[in-house]
């Protein structure tokens, strides 16, 4: 019988543990955040430094999937928070189905939890999360207003792969990608080894990419998304990082589910928008 606990994390932050007979989950409610995810059986498909101390506001846990919203990235305003204020914010946990062991949460930003000087639009974002063998996460974008909105946005998902050096990212060929400002750069072939810190915002972008490394092959996919984000940090930028050890670059890779660069989502008057991801071991 699938089984929905809220606990409190001993920082103090509020989450939700998930146990059903398809996979065990944790979803901190500051962030709407997926900390934990494994299928029963298999092993963790999300990754969390060991550094992270799990404090309220402080940019998000380093790890799971945080959401980006508004903006993804930093914003053109300098003295604006990277990825936006989502991930810093508690949000409501409003609604949970249960059938056939598949167990559906529903979660919303209340409008008190905006920050109004960066984001006065009247919108309503929602963020569902299915959780089977496979990890889904749907994140809905209504326009309530009168006029049109634009927003940018990603599914900053951290993967588990246990030695970067053995990665293979595949599912890229025919892509663009921008990295550190510069580019498109055309994708050479389908796949992507990791040897030099990369931070890619890819545009174009198949829909469904492969993780293959040591602890077995992790399938993302997205919709209403043509553009992703592949990040790994290295060496130097690693020591930068707040909530990170030094050698957490060799146990993970981001690849982002995204509406950025030209695929940012505009929402006229009345319409809404849902960019989805859904994650799985393949074998
Ligand atoms: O440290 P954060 O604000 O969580 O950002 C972590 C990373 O997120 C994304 O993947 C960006 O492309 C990176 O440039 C950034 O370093």
């Amino acid at each position: 019988m699938a089984s929905i606990r809220q606990m409190v994390h001993a920082n103090g932050l509020e989450y939700l543990q998930i146990n059903s007979e398809r996979c065990e989950a944790r979803i901190f409610l500051q962030g709407a955040q997926v900390e934990y995810f494994a299928p029963t059986a298999k092993a963790p498909l999300l990754w969390v430094s060991s550094a992270d101390e799990y404090q309220p506001g402080t940019g998000g846990l380093r790890g799971g999937i945080p959401v980006c919203w508004p903006w993804f990235g930093n914003h053109p305003n300098k003295d604006w928070p990277a990825h936006g204020f989502a991930r810093n914010k508690v949000w409501d946990w409003i609604g949970t189905q249960v059938e056939d062991e598949v167990v559906t949460l529903k979660f919303t930003l209340p409008t008190s939890q905006f920050e109004r000087q960066y984001w006065s639009h009247d919108t309503r974002v929602e963020l569902e999360v299915v959780l089977s063998e496979t990890l889904s996460l749907h994140l809905t974008n209504i326009n309530l207003g009168s006029e049109s909105v634009t927003l940018t946005q990603a599914l900053h998902s951290y993967f588990p792969i246990g030695d970067i050096h053995q990665l293979i990212a595949s599912g890229f060929s025919g892509a663009q990608y921008i990295e550190f400002g510069e580019g498109p750069y055309a994708q050479d072939g389908d796949t992507v080894s990791f040897v030099r810190e990369t931070d890619r915002v890819y545009t174009s972008l198949a829909s469904v990419q492969r993780l293959q490394c040591p602890l077995g092959t992790i399938e993302v996919s997205r919709n209403n998304s043509t553009s992703a984000v592949l990040w790994n940090p290295w060496i130097a930028k690693s020591q930068r990082l707040s909530r990170f050890n030094g050698d957490d670059y060799l146990q993970m890779v981001c690849l982002e589910a995204a509406n950025v660069l030209e695929d940012a989502v505009t929402l006229a008057a009345g319409q809404s928008h849902t960019l989805s991801t859904s994650i799985r071991w393949l074998d």
